[in-house]
């Protein structure tokens, strides 16, 4: 058996044309198009990369995309204060600070410090909460990419399956174990403490895979026809991305898998967009935009 290969860049793709249809109505409703501000601090190239294919997105979708760059060197106050300028901005309804952020400056209290409401990862304690007790949120992106991709596999069907999460994350593990939960999946979420990894793998209809560890789960830990999805995007020395999965390994026994690159990774960008339409229409009292 081979698995049917999740497109989650044909997806992405149809998610995006669908909040700029929806964003073409935002515009003419409220006479401005949603903002999106995305922070960088110092110069990594891949984050470098990764902004640039943000900022790009954005502007096809038709928003508008504010970029500030910040010397590695600065200190934890002078991101609050651009916090805080990007808070007080009527314009912007979105801010994304890249992490991962340089050592001097404490993440947390970073991420503390953007409105909830502006909050497009979805990273904020308050945010966490609110998915957490099933209150209006605005999501992690990347776990709700892949509870898309689920959702379409099977066909909206998710109750009852079992789910087992490979990580821990605050940003994609447990927010990606509160959604399955949502959708009524019996969820394992296991870690690098779990005894015996591979036997709940075996177990699990579904698999995420988000450890950052390139090859980490083995095709035979896969119960034949399980839906596996590869959070992991791994650069390898030879310059070759891939995922947390053995994918060569996995396809002959998944029923179905995301490849990497071409999986995961476009979902998280296209419900970034998504989250700022979100954020955007509740900040001016529009109804939620429906469908996506
Ligand atoms: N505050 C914050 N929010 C983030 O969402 C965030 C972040 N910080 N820091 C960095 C990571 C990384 N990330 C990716 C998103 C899309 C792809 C993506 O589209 N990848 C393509 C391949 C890209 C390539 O070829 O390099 C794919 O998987 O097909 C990758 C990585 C978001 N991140
Ligand atoms: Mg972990």
């Amino acid at each position: 058996m081979t698995a049917r290969i999740i497109d989650g860049k044909a997806r992405a793709a149809a998610l995006r044309a669908d909040v700029a249809g929806h964003v073409t109505h935002f515009a003419a409703r409220i006479g401005r198009a949603p903002g999106l501000a995305v922070v960088l601090v110092g110069e990594d190239p891949a984050s470098g990369v990764y902004v640039r294919s943000k900022g790009k997105a954005t502007r096809e979708a038709g928003m508008v995309s504010v970029e500030r760059r910040l010397p590695a060197d600065i200190d934890e106050w002078a991101l609050l204060e651009l916090v805080s300028e990007l808070n007080a901005d009527p314009a912007i309804d979105g801010i994304l600070v890249q992490l991962p952020l340089p050592s001097q400056i404490d993440a947390q209290a970073v991420i503390g410090a953007i409105d909830p409401a502006k909050d497009v990862d979805g990273f904020h304690p308050v945010n966490a909460g609110r998915l957490a007790t099933g209150l209006p949120a605005l999501v992690p992106c990347t776990p709700l990419g892949c509870l898309m991709l689920l959702r379409e596999a099977y066909d909206g069907k998710l109750a009852g399956l079992d789910a087992v999460v490979v990580g821990r994350s605050n940003i994609v593990g447990k927010p990606m174990a509160q959604l399955l939960l949502g959708d009524s999946c019996t969820v394992t979420i296991a870690h690098s403490r779990t005894r015996d990894v591979a036997a709940r793998v075996r177990s699990a209809d579904i698999v995420i895979a988000a450890v950052g560890i390139p090859h980490f789960i083995a095709g035979d830990w896969i119960k034949p026809g399980a839906t596996v999805i590869d959070v992991g995007i791994n650069r390898l020395p030879d310059g070759r991305l891939v995922g947390d999965v053995d994918y060569a390994a996995a396809v002959e026994v998944a029923g179905a898998i995301t490849p990497v690159p071409g999986g995961v990774g476009p979902m998280t960008i296209a419900c970034l967009l998504r989250n700022t339409l979100v954020a955007a229409c509740r900040r001016e009292g529009l109804p939620e935009p429906d469908g996506l």
